[in-house]
């Protein structure tokens, strides 16, 4: 690695709104540099995880190590292909700290979207240097000469102030004591944590002794190497340089991303790190089997280390037993989530309603302001295309607005949001009773328009799924004592021993026992019994609603 001073060094990400090509151009990319062999196979060869090439969509950002000859010098790029979904923005913010330029990639038939926006102006911030691509112009509607005039318009005074004319390479020093920063992390079954770092000074080899900001822990460096795009030990990585480092941490606490290592003997003052992420969406997530517990609680460990936009507190619920309550940056986060604990980790959960966060003032008629949509600017971007920004509340956005915005507009309109803060709504708490007695598990927090319909839905629901019982039973939907919804059940006795001809009593006896076991696995509010799948049933039905 010593071969590449840091002046033959360029550190870039590939940033775009979605499905404009980032990952199509890193295959290009990857290709003409000779790092892979050129096939027709090669497609997204970065999006490496099983829910990438399911779903056709990157989450997660992937780092490769480039050798490329240029007029007689030897240079060395690091690429890192980022996501393009609104969900995975923490990915793309935290590969920025590793780079000193981006591509910024536009479709040339869709034109500058939300999400060009978006990432235009976090790698504006951060002070990279910016060099738009326009793609996709083999298209039939393609129309190269209005994209471009779109990025002129839109970014034209931005651009300006970036001096494209100055130096691309990084500004490091290789002779200072060794800072390194851990942007992203895996965990090795066998190896342990496997971090990706840049480094901002010095140098690291196999054998180092180091040391970590956040824990003062030290650790001996077992591997060092580049991404090409599987790991490659090169046995030192010098400043400027991306790579990965094995230093045996087996603990997930142990390693941070955003931490600084630095050489054991060699303190240095910790590199900025990252603003945590914020999570939007938050849902209750539980074992479906409580022996599963600390599985899955590995799992998810494991996990928030690869995606560490994840917040993660301890929860337990009545009905669904220990567990977690999660938040997630947006509900495409949530499912990928989910289908990575299953697939990379065999995990099976619960997942339950998403909700928001709220802050409430508790008063006694706890009346609060309503609020709708306001308006806060228009932007015309060019003649067929405008940018309004509106205030919403996050509820009303979070379940299905992205899907109506895009059917409405025939899939034209593209759609991005940041957090405005906590604004005063009317919003009311709403009790599910059975006869009488609230049932903790499904206490929501409603809009007060919208409490009766979803007071009658969870009902209707519930009187599905709970068995009768050998008396009436009332399920009820209530604003303090006020009863917005009613459903019934009527009585019932289940004879077990209906079926139970002749007279053997061992058989019945045994029928008698099982039938008294089974009521141990009920929970009972008040006289009702309620068997644990009526939960599961109605909060499943409401998060996948
Ligand atoms: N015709 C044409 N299609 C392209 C071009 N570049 C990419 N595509 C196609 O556009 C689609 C999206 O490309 P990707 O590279 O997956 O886009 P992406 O930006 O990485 O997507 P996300 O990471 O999910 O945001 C794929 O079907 C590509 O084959 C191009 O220059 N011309």
């Amino acid at each position: 690695m010593s071969r590449f001073p840091v002046e033959n060094i360029r550190n870039f990400s590939i940033v775009a709104h979605v499905d404009h090509g980032k990952s199509t151009l890193a295959d290009r990319l990857l290709e003409l540099t000779g790092t892979i062999d050129k096939t027709k196979n090669n497609k997204q060869v970065l999006d490496k995880l099983q829910v990438e090439r399911e779903r056709g969509i990157t989450v997660k950002a992937q780092t490769a190590s480039l050798f490329y000859n240029c007029e007689g010098k030897q240079y060395l790029l690091n690429l890192i292909d980022t996501p393009g979904h609104v969900d995975f923005s923490y990915e793309v913010s935290r590969s920025l700290s590793a780079c000193q330029g981006v591509l910024l990639v536009v479709d040339a038939n869709e034109g500058i979207q939300a999400q060009t926006v978006a990432n235009f102006f976090l790698a504006f911030e951060a002070q990279l240097s910016v060099i738009p691509v326009i793609n996709k112009i083999d298209l039939k509607n393609a129309d190269p000469e209005r994209v471009e005039n779109q990025i002129e318009k839109v970014f034209l005074f931005r651009l300006l102030c970036i001096k494209l004319s100055q130096e691309l390479n990084p500004k490091v020093h290789r002779k200072n004591p060794l800072r390194a920063l851990v942007f992203d992390s895996t965990f090795d079954q066998y190896r342990g944590v496997i971090a990706n770092v840049a480094l901002f000074d010095g140098v690291v080899s196999k054998g180092d002794k180091i040391v970590s900001a956040h824990t003062q822990k030290t650790y001996e460096v077992n591997e060092v190497g580049v991404l090409n795009p599987n790991e490659q030990p090169t046995h030192k990585l010098y400043a400027g340089q991306v790579g990965y480092l094995i230093a045996g941490m087996k603990d997930v606490t142990e390693a941070q991303i955003g931490d600084t290592l630095c050489l054991h003997k060699q303190p240095v003052e910790p590199l900025p790190g990252f603003k945590s992420a914020k999570p939007m969406v938050f849902a209750g997530m539980y074992p479906l089997d409580q022996s599963e517990y600390n599985n899955l609680k590995s799992a998810i460990e494991k996990l928030t280390l690869n995606d560490s936009s994840v917040t993660v507190h301890r929860d337990s619920s009545l009905a669904l037993g220990a567990g977690w309550r999660l938040g997630f940056l947006g509900l495409l986060h949530m499912e990928v989530f989910n289908q990575r604990l299953e697939q990379e980790y065999n995990a099976s959960v619960i997942l339950t309603t998403p909700t928001v966060p709220y802050k409430a003032v508790l008063s006694s008629s706890k009346l609060i302001k309503a609020r709708r949509a306001v308006q806060k600017n228009m932007i015309f971007i060019d003649q067929n295309r405008v940018m309004l920004k509106y205030l919403f509340p996050l509820n009303e956005i979070v379940v299905d607005f992205y899907d109506s915005l895009k059917s409405l507009s025939s899939g034209y309109a593209s759609f991005d949001y940041e957090d405005a803060g906590y604004q005063t709504a009317e919003l009311v708490k709403m009790d599910i009773l059975l006869n009488g007695n609230t049932v903790e598990e499904l206490v929501t927090v409603v809009h007060k328009d919208k409490a009766h319909s979803i007071g009658k839905a969870i009902c209707e629901r519930l009187k599905d799924s709970l068995p009768r019982q050998l008396f009436e039973i009332a399920i009820q939907a209530a604003i303090g004592s006020k009863i917005i919804a009613r459903e019934t059940v009527k009585a019932y006795r289940k004879n077990v021993l209906a079926k139970c001809y002749g007279g053997d009593i061992t058989r019945k006896m045994k029928l008698l026992k099982r039938q008294a076991e089974g009521k141990k696995k009920l929970r009972k509010i008040g006289n009702v019994e309620v068997p644990k799948d009526a939960f599961i049933k109605v909060l499943k039905t409401q998060s996948s609603k």
